[in-house]
């Protein structure tokens, strides 16, 4: 049995975690999948959409289970918050989805979002680290190093496993 994440990011692969223990006989795949919405999302709903996107094509590409993961940022009357979601598809049509944490993003930050600039882009030369997108990410940085972006892609995967099982056992 094949479960697929839809990414080569090793801090969405490493969250994959408590659905490969779960499964024990699977085995995991990364694979290239499409979100189908803009690189960098600028609302809960097309961030949503971009994990449910993920997650199907996996399923499409040969995967029994698919899970994509996307980040984005949305805009509430404080500021912009960066919004994680997640989504699970399987082979027979079922998908289930999930948000993270949310954070508010410094001015800086958003000035160059709304310039046009990717979320990855703007860690990287915020943090001098063009890879931090990988390991801490964004959650990582503002929250002094508390909450990695792998950590918090667990929490939601592990919130997506728990739906997933709920529903099969119905
Ligand atoms: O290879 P993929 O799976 O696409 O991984 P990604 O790092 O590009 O992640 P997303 O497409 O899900 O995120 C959309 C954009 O927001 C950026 N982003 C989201 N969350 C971030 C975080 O915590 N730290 C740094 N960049 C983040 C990301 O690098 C993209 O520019
Ligand atoms: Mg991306």
């Amino acid at each position: 049995m094949i479960i697929g994440i839809g990414s080569h990011n090793p801090a969405k692969i490493k969250a994959t975690q408590p659905f490969v223990k779960y499964f024990e006989e699977a085995e995991l795949v990364s694979y290239s999948s499409d979100s189908l919405v803009s690189a960098q999302p600028f609302s809960d709903e097309e961030t949503k959409i971009g994990a449910i996107n993920r997650a199907k094509d996996c399923v499409k590409q040969g995967a029994e289970i698919g899970i994509g993961f996307e980040g984005g940022v949305m805009e509430m009357e404080d500021g912009m918050y960066l919004c994680n979601w997640g989504a699970v598809a399987d082979h027979e049509g079922n998908v289930y989805s999930a948000a993270g944490a949310r954070i508010l993003l410094p001015s800086l930050i958003v000035t160059g979002l709304k310039q046009g600039k990717e979320l990855g882009t703007l860690m990287g030369e915020w943090t001098k680290d063009p890879e931090i997108r990988k390991k801490d990410g964004a959650i990582g940085v503002f929250t002094s190093g508390m909450l990695s972006r792998s950590e918090m892609f667990l929490h939601i995967a592990t919130i997506l496993l728990g739906q997933y099982v709920y529903n099969e056992n119905k």
